[in-house]
């Protein structure tokens, strides 16, 4: 799909990794971005930088349906469609097994890292798949591109991700079946799995943890750039014969377990 005058949907575009690419997408591609996060005033910043014309803001918990169908509404009522849907928006939350008196009380904040990395992935991917169903096909046939960010952990979680895990687990499972469903009306789903990239989730873990993890990394021996990440993004919405799969992008990492 051709990005230019395409609107793309971005959930956790306010920070990190969501926001670099509603970035890259803007400058270098020439797309409109809606940018779906809870951080009003990033999120607010990011349009004031890209441009009220290319990009708007909306305040949205992924897991309420219903702030996800106003927002997606009130999309479609500004820029006229929805193209193309990132899926960013997600929390690390690391809990143990079993707590230090080895008490197994990690179930509600299991529930919460499910419950917002798959579940809220889900709800937002299914609502654009429905609105990009009613899309014009382009020269190519396609209606649609949903990209979803899984992580390495998905692969090989650490001690502490259980739950982390287990939800980007689910994002690559869902991949294939969403692909299947949605290729007969012209609408693509893949996922990225990226190792380590130094944006505020990262940056927000005690430094020796970060230096454990970029030691982890094969080569390059660094953290990815913003940038490559975005050019991920923009190659699988770009490449029309991309679908159903899981990309990892990783410098060949291999996490260890803690
Ligand atoms: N930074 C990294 O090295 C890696 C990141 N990832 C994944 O990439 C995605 C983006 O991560 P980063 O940019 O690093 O994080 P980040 O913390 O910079 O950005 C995440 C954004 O998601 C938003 N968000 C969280 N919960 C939300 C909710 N319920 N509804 C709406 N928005 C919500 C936050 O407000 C934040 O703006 C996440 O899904 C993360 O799991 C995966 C592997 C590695
Ligand atoms: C496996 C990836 C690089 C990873 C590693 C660590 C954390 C974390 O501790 O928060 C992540 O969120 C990751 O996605």
């Amino acid at each position: 799909m051709n990005l230019q005058n395409k609107v793309v949907v971005i959930t956790g575009g306010a920070s990190g990794l969501g926001q670099a690419t509603a970035r890259f997408l803007v400058q270098e591609k020439g797309a409109k971005v809606a940018l779906l996060d809870m951080n009003e005033a990033a999120g607010k910043e990011t349009v004031d930088e890209l441009g009220g014309a290319n990009a708007a803001f909306y305040r949205v918990d992924v897991t309420v349906e219903q702030e996800v169908d106003s927002a997606l509404d009130a999309i479609i009522g500004r820029f006229g469609a929805i193209h193309a849907d990132i899926n960013a928006a997600g929390i690390p939350l690391p809990f143990k097994l079993l707590d230090k008196e080895g008490k197994a009380s990690g179930l509600q904040k299991f529930r919460s890292v499910v419950n917002i990395n798959l579940i809220g992935l889900f709800t937002v991917m299914a609502k654009c798949a429905e609105r990009m169903s009613l899309n014009e096909p382009d020269e190519k046939g396609e209606r649609g591109v949903i990209v979803n960010i899984s992580s390495g952990a998905a692969f090989e979680g650490q001690i502490g991700q259980c739950g982390y895990s287990a939800s980007k687990a689910g994002v690559n499972g869902l991949n294939m079946p969403a692909a299947r469903e949605l290729g007969p009306l012209g609408i693509r789903v893949n996922s990225i799995a990226p190792g380590l990239f130094a944006t505020p989730m990262i940056n927000s873990l005690n430094p020796k943890v970060q230096e454990a993890l970029t030691a982890m990394c094969e080569a390059p021996k660094r953290m990815g750039e913003m940038e490559e990440f975005a050019m991920a993004c923009t190659f699988l919405i770009e490449n029309s014969y991309m679908n159903g799969r899981t990309i990892r992008l990783d410098a060949a990492t291999t996490m260890q377990a803690k």
